[in-house]
């Protein structure tokens, strides 16, 4: 397999067939997984996620087909050499218990006969990538970590030897909903670095939307019932069965995948402190507005007041002051959240908090109604 950092992966006619059983595990999975994106396996237990994934680095051996990775017939290959050049992460990140982390991290790149030092400077580096001290964890045991740390340290004995493919097979399923997000954000964060070929089975539709550049929906025996972008399969469902896997709130969810930069910013009347209420008010009078945006002398929101609160001298210490206010890096979630919480359009500030423009539930919502009619065949 060739040392470039992004292999693409195909898949021709792949069959498994467990001996005793009368139906395949996996029955002529074809698929193109695309060079240096996140594909997503994620189906029902027992759908077949796991043993297709496996076929991969030939973990199980499969009954037929072909499997070509980076332009090499990875079934004509030496199976051994063929994993030590795929990383592997699993669930509860199957460390081997009686090595330490350092021993465990640097178990592929010792297979493969790197030079001590090399090894030494490559796990303290894996390490410090995902985000371990290397002195406070490098001695220890698995079992001296807590499951998120663990699961750490399965990612970066994956990534050890630079591996152009990772398989993940439910990498973060036995941690707890908050550390598993904190570990979503973080392969998003090296993933955006490295760019490997990723390949990721689980059977949480979310967290494939959120990881995922490509997911496919799988039925039983490994059966493609959607292959295609998160963006597409919750506009516009294959089917009844894949919709039912996508859930309820969909719409909801596209709103995780789509940023404050991506729509036209509306514009509030805005207003310095010293402005007086009276020519505040002839200006929302104009534009027929009902509130302005009252901002001090760097441009940042203060508050919002209404037209009816214009009666004094002075715009100091009147309305409500903002609260919640979005980034355009901010997701149309947060968004939404902040117009909930404000009720009213949310405030969009920019890099130094000076005010940048507003979101309206309008565009919101005109926004996924576009999307859904994009991806409508
Ligand atoms: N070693 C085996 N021998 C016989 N049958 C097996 C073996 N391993 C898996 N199977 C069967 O193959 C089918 C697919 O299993 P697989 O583990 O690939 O599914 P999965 O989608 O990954 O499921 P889960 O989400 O529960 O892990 C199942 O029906 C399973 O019982």
């Amino acid at each position: 397999m060739p040392e470039q950092t992004s292999v693409g992966i195909e898949l021709a006619d792949v069959t498994k067939r467990y001996p005793g059983s009368r139906e395949p595990a996996v029955d002529g999975f074809t698929m193109t997984i695309n060079p240096g994106e996140t594909t997503i396996f994620v189906g029902p237990s027992g759908c077949g996620k796991t043993t297709t994934m496996r076929m991969i680095n030939r973990l199980i051996e499969p009954t037929s087909g072909r499997i070509v990775i980076g332009g090499d017939d990875a079934l004509s290959l030496d199976a051994d050499d063929l994993r030590r050049r795929i990383g592997y992460a699993i669930q509860q990140a199957g460390l081997f218990p009686h090595l330490t982390v350092a021993q465990n991290v640097g178990v592929v790149p010792g297979l493969l006969k790197w030079p001590k030092k090399r090894i030494e400077a490559r796990v303290e580096e894996m390490l410090s990538l995902v985000g371990l001290e290397p002195e406070e964890f490098l001695r220890r045991y698995p079992r001296q970590l807590s499951g998120g740390q663990q699961q750490r340290v399965g990612v970066a004995r994956a990534l050890a030897a630079d591996p152009p493919v990772l398989l993940m097979d439910e990498p973060f399923g036995a941690v707890d909903p908050i550390t598993r997000g904190n570990l979503q954000d973080e392969l998003l964060r090296l993933q955006a670095e490295l760019h490997k070929t990723i390949v990721f089975v689980t059977h949480d539709f979310d967290e494939a939307v959120k990881l995922g550049d490509r997911i496919a929906v799988l039925g039983d025996r490994s059966r493609i019932l959607q292959y295609d972008t998160p963006e597409a399969i919750l506009a516009n469902p294959a089917d009844d069965t894949v919709a039912g896997f996508v859930g309820a709130g969909a719409s909801l969810k596209q709103l995780t995948l789509l940023r404050v930069r991506d729509i036209v910013l509306g514009s509030a009347i805005t207003a310095s402190v010293e402005e007086a209420p009276s020519s505040v008010r002839q200006r929302m009078a104009t534009e027929g507005r009902k509130f302005a945006l009252v901002l001090d002398n760097r441009r940042r929101p203060l508050r919002w007041v209404h037209d009816r609160q214009l009666g004094g001298a002075s715009l100091a210490g009147i309305g409500r002051p903002v609260g919640d206010v979005v980034s355009t890096q901010s997701t149309l979630q947060d968004a939404l959240e902040a117009i909930l919480t404000e009720g009213g359009d949310a405030v969009v500030t920019g890099p130094r908090g000076e005010y940048a423009g507003t979101v309206q539930l309008d565009t919101v919502v005109a926004k996924i109604r576009e999307l859904r009619e994009e991806h409508q065949s």
